[in-house]
């Protein structure tokens, strides 16, 4: 899957210094481009590259300020160019934005969700508005998924995220620096504390005074399943939840209500590790490592088309053929989306010698596309549209396949309040859209 952004804001002396630090621990939240803004004699200035936080940042560019917001992009809209990348400003305000804008093309011709919410904060501005009443209003008019940062020139991070709170994001202090990111495994990370979550529907200032905190909008939360499943790092709670955690009782549940009759449990590296070691321990079943993955590859699903994902795949897992050989391996991943890793993998498994594969998956069936977020537009290129669980094994050649229920998921993150459009196509959006002509907006 492709989800999310990182962001990552600091107030205080060492702000610069500490969102590049930060966006690298952000990374697997998007490998595309990375960038950062701050305030220089008055003005923002950005400096921003494709590629990795390594690559497309040189902290000898980066000025030094009290105030810089940072991102690490994986696209949902539009193109990953240069142009594209951001945070992006226009002198005297800049965003950095995690989600995905579903009614933006309501508003105009916009390449990105992104160029909408810093055109429409513009003119909120130029007519007169502050920078406060004009984030509220974006807040009004805006539907979908939205943890955005807004640097201003007059010294200040406004912060929004939106009411159901469908993608994280947290409060945090490091030494002097106030700190605004993604997630909290960061801030701990560079030695901070965790001040804790912005509230869905809540707007926050850092300011050299502190925090400001302010309830703007009510409604029913659903944040994202997938944080949880694969998107967030595991050493991250979400509002209070362990990621780790609840990927562990994945597997567990898994185990228990989908059992297999298998020799070893073999994980899909990465993300689906804690899931496998949870299904490991309550069915008994040994895991091995049998999947090795290549240090440099990246996440696949957060490639921008299927090419890149395919290109990323093709040299991204080895096999460990003496711990498959004549096995019944049970092989266990977080999600399956448009099945590319699992056509690679069943048949990589069964060519290197295993006895039969079962495929296990801590989540369940993912049938229709995502548009707050996540980059998986097309409902014809999931997997799951086929049909049926057995339909799905032929295709990717396994044994047997079986998903997690909803309230499977559900009881294992202990949380309802979550989305699960994808899996059920009941969307918790405020307004109504007809799905094929999102589908039209959002497919690239
Ligand atoms: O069915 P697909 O379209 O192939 O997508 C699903 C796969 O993509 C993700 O892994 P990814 O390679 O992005 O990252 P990871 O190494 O962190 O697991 C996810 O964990 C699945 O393995
Ligand atoms: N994954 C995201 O949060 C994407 C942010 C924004 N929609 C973009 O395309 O740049
Ligand atoms: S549709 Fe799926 S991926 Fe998208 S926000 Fe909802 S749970 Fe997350
Ligand atoms: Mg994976």
């Amino acid at each position: 899957m492709k989800e999310h952004c990182g962001v990552f804001g600091v107030v205080g002396p060492d702000s610069t210094r500490l969102t590049y630090e930060g966006l690298k621990l952000l990374q697997h939240r998007g490998q595309e481009s990375a960038g950062i803004s701050w305030i220089e004699n008055g003005k923002i200035k950005t400096s921003k590259g494709l590629g990795l936080v390594g690559e497309a940042l040189n902290p000898g560019d980066i000025g030094i300020s009290s105030f810089s917001i940072g991102h690490v992009r994986y696209s949902t809209t539009g193109a990953t160019t240069l142009q594209e990348a951001q945070p992006l400003d226009d002198g005297e305000i800049s965003v950095s934005f995690n989600g995905t804008i579903t009614n933006h093309f309501k508003f105009g011709r916009y390449s990105t969700d992104t160029e909408f919410i810093l055109g429409f904060l513009s003119k909120e501005i130029s007519s007169g508005r502050s920078l406060e009443s004009s984030a509220k209003a974006f807040m009004d008019v805006a539907d979908g998924a939205f943890s955005l940062l807004i640097l201003s020139v007059s010294g200040e991070i406004v912060a929004l995220r939106d009411p159901r709170g469908f993608r994280p994001l947290v409060l945090g202090e490091i030494g002097e620096n106030k700190v605004i990111a993604s997630e909290d495994s960061a801030i701990r990370q560079l030695g901070g504390r965790v001040v804790g979550s912005v509230h869905p529907g809540e707007m926050v200032i850092l300011n050299e005074r502190g925090f400001y905190r302010e309830k703007v909008h009510t409604l029913q939360t659903t944040t994202c399943s997938f944080e949880y499943i694969y998107f967030s790092r595991p050493d991250s709670e979400i509002d209070g939840i362990s990621v780790y955690t609840s990927r562990i009782k994945l597997g567990e549940i898994l185990a228990e209500h989908h059992p297999a009759k298998g020799d070893i449990v073999v994980p899909v590296p990465d993300s689906s590790r804690p899931i496998a070691l949870g299904f490991s321990r309550a069915s008994g079943i040994p895991l091995e490592e049998a999947l090795v993955r290549t240090v440099t590859s990246k996440r696949s699903f957060i490639m921008p088309s299927n090419e890149a994902r395919n290109d990323v795949l093709k040299e991204k897992f080895g096999v460990v053929e003496s711990a498959i050989n004549e096995k019944r391996v049970i092989l266990v991943d977080d999600s399956i989306v448009r099945g590319n890793t699992m056509k690679r993998l069943v048949t990589s498994l069964k060519s290197a010698g295993a006895k039969e594969v079962h495929v296990r998956i801590g989540s369940p069936m993912i049938k229709y596309p995502c548009y707050m977020g996540i980059d998986f537009p097309k409902r014809s290129e999931l997997i799951g549209n086929l049909g049926s669980e057995a339909m799905i094994a032929r295709e990717i050649g396994a044994d047997s396949v079986e998903y997690l229920s909803v309230n499977e998921m559900e009881q294992a993150i202990g949380r309802t309040t979550l989305c699960k459009a994808c899996f059920t196509g009941y969307y918790p959006l405020k307004g109504r859209y007809d799905l094929s002509n999102l589908e039209s907006v959002f497919a690239r």
